[in-house]
């Protein structure tokens, strides 16, 4: 279904409950699946979130996680590991593309049993579990960090745990670090020195774990571009958030500093508030290979506020739910911006003018019509297919109305 949002005001304050992070939660589901005595509070509702519940119910002998990356790469490394099951994995027509040789070879080195079904390095998968006995491995870590993840979920649960060398530049570091921090909250040793990652195995917990899910800082990321392209004194306060976040998106708070967004932090909750207008001698410039799912939110606020930016890092946004460099391209050139493109960067020049009424595709990916949505504060633009918003955030078009957007059908 396509969504008109019309040009709108937003209410000065507002106050928005955000669901929990699904980074977070695919972690703490995979993990509560090998320790049953762990229990998740604020788990999110996302899409990907209950692909990953569904896979792991064991109820079903082909998974289908449609477009979910991080239940892909954590169910193959799963399935691995559980002796004398047979599962075929599959995704979504996109989720055919995405590679994941790395993460097979790197499971098949350690013993496992894999067959590609379609087409070599990517899913559908065929996984016939074995216990896995080796505990050394050396991959890739420069094309998607949830390959490093995977293997360390089901580290502590080897017979001999793992080491892990990663060869070449790391990328995604936050979600690696947020896996060691969510293992060592279970009792899992660890330690992450230069180039290599140990976990010490942990047969079973001794008590039960109660892990509170903090909300989802990328879904924040689209509140604070609302803030951004608002009048002075506009507060959103979002919860459940900390300040100490695992998540390596809650970069954004000072990121936006630079848009005049200024965050408190009180009790569990954050108020996004504008303080000042956006006056820059400089272009944005910012290396997003820590934070690579704020991209398109970072760009779209600076083509709304008429700003230029340099964004780097951004090497892993071609193999995303879509070439997200690729689309950024085509739908700004849309709405009259100008913005050059390489296989790792994006420049966006600055101009003051949007086209009014642009229809804005998504490409099947919920941060392209999440991303585009705050340019409703500058004109009127429809967004198609709006629904893909589900893949992270279900509520997304609700919390908008509630800020005060006009959305039609
Ligand atoms: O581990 C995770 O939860 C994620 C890691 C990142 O992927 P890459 O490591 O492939 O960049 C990120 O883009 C994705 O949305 C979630
Ligand atoms: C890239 C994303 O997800 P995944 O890789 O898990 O599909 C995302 O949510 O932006």
């Amino acid at each position: 279904m396509h969504l008109k949002l019309h040009q709108s005001h937003i209410k000065k304050e507002s106050h928005i409950t955000v669901s929990g992070s699904k980074s977070e939660s695919n972690r703490l589901l995979l993990l509560q699946a090998l320790y049953p005595k762990i229990n998740i509070s604020n788990l999110s509702d996302s899409d990907d979130s209950h692909v990953m519940q569904k896979g792991l119910s064991g109820h079903f002998d082909v998974v289908d996680i449609h477009h979910a990356g991080t239940a892909m790469r954590f169910l193959t490394a799963y399935f691995a590991m559980q002796a004398q099951k047979e599962v075929v994995l599959t995704g979504s027509e996109r989720m055919k593309e995405r590679p994941i040789k790395i993460l097979v070879d790197a499971l098949k080195n350690l013993g496992a049993d894999i067959t590609y079904m379609e087409n070599d390095g990517c899913p559908p998968l065929k996984i016939l579990g074995k216990e896995l006995v080796k505990d050394k491995v050396t991959l890739n870590a420069h094309v998607s960090s949830q390959y490093i993840s995977a293997l360390l979920l089901v580290a502590p649960k080897l017979k001999n745990g793992l080491e892990l060398t990663l060869k070449g530049e790391i990328t995604s570091v936050p979600y690696i670090k947020m896996t060691l921090s969510l293992l060592e909250q279970i009792g899992v040793d660890t330690t992450f020195k230069d180039n290599i990652i140990t976990v010490t195995p942990k047969p079973s917990l001794d008590k039960t774990i109660d892990s509170i899910v903090e909300s989802d800082w990328s879904s924040a990321s689209y509140f604070y571009s609302i803030v951004a392209m608002s009048s002075m004194g506009t507060k959103i306060t979002l919860s459940s958030y900390k300040e100490n976040s695992l998540q390596g998106d809650s970069e954004l708070a000072s990121i936006y500093q630079q848009f005049g967004v200024q965050t408190s932090f009180k009790k569990n909750t954050i108020t996004l508030e504008k303080i000042s207008e956006v006056t820059l001698e400089k272009d944005i410039e910012l290396n997003l290979v820590n934070c690579p799912d704020i991209a398109q939110t970072i760009t779209v606020t600076c083509l709304g506020l008429g700003l230029s930016c340099y964004l780097s890092g951004l090497h892993t946004l071609r193999i995303k739910e879509t070439d997200r460099l690729q689309a950024l391209k085509t739908e700004i050139k849309k709405l009259g911006g100008h913005i050059n493109i390489t296989d790792n960067s994006l420049k966006l020049h600055a101009s003051n003018k949007l086209i009014r009424n642009i229809e804005i595709n998504t490409y099947n990916d919920h941060r392209m019509a999440m991303a585009f949505a705050p340019l409703a504060l500058k004109t009127d633009i429809l967004i198609k297919n709006a629904y893909v918003v589900t893949k992270s955030y279900k509520a997304f078009w609700d919390d908008l109305k509630t800020l005060g957007f006009k959305i039609s059908q």
